[in-house]
């Protein structure tokens, strides 16, 4: 069996996916603890210093910094953590990323793809899209809630996130699922008042949530 990937905490809580690092610091500021740099579509150099200045900020306060695509900056600065996606599992260094002590988070959309996640050992996997978003372009169809709980009867022991469309009003309904982590964009980034609704989800999302023993 292959060797497992380092452990999060098993409820990742709020876990806003935001693409600057002005983002990642006002989150941070605003009391956010778990986080994912998330740029589309540059090379390495492109984006090295941003993914640089986000990690330093992760490190500062102590929160779980997840770089999503950019594993290789991920492990020259250390971060806490990388997030990929199916296509990524093809290229990417996993024995680097889990030598490196790095936490991986996979995305899935099925249960094919939950298969070959949890064959992986990662740190948490991630569930969507849940309700159609303008955010990502996505092939397949939004999964909704039924679906969402019946593939979390097969991650009893793995910290899970759900994303895609997830707006306040729906977080009720997909925290009711059990899963432990509602990922957003727009919710936040897209909210005529940010600071606002990043209160009401870190209110609605962490309510109950102990303090993990580790990071
Ligand atoms: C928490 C979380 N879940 C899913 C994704 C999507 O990742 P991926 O499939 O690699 O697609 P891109 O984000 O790279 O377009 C995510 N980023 N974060
Ligand atoms: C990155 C990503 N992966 C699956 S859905 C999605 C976008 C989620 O954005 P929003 O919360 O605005 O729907
Ligand atoms: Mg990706």
């Amino acid at each position: 069996m292959t060797d497992a990937f380092p452990a999060t905490a098993p409820k990742l809580g709020l876990y806003p996916v935001v693409d600057s690092v002005e983002w990642i610091a006002r989150l941070l500021e605003a009391g956010v603890r778990t986080i994912q740099l998330r740029i589309k579509d540059c090379e390495d150099h492109e984006v090295e210093d941003v993914v640089r200045e986000a990690i330093a900020l992760g490190k500062q306060y102590r929160a779980r910094l997840f770089i999503n695509d950019y594993w290789r900056l991920a492990i020259k600065y250390h971060a806490y953590g990388v997030h990929l996606g199916q296509e990524d599992l093809d290229v990417a260094d996993l024995a680097a990323i889990r030598e490196a002590g790095l936490r991986l988070g996979l995305s899935t959309h099925d249960d094919a793809e939950l298969d070959r996640a949890l064959a992986l050992r990662p740190s948490y996997i991630a569930l969507g899209h849940i309700y159609p978003t303008q955010t990502k372009d996505m092939p397949s169809a939004p999964q909704g809630v039924v679906e969402l709980k019946r593939h979390l009867t097969r991650l009893q022991d793995m910290p899970t996130v759900a994303i895609g469309g997830i707006s306040l009003a729906r977080v009720p309904e997909v925290l009711a699922t059990g899963v432990g982590s509602i990922a957003v964009v727009s919710a936040i980034t897209q909210a005529a008042d940010w600071r606002a609704a990043t209160q009401q989800l870190l209110s609605l999302v962490e309510n109950g949530i102990e303090p993990a023993k580790a990071m």
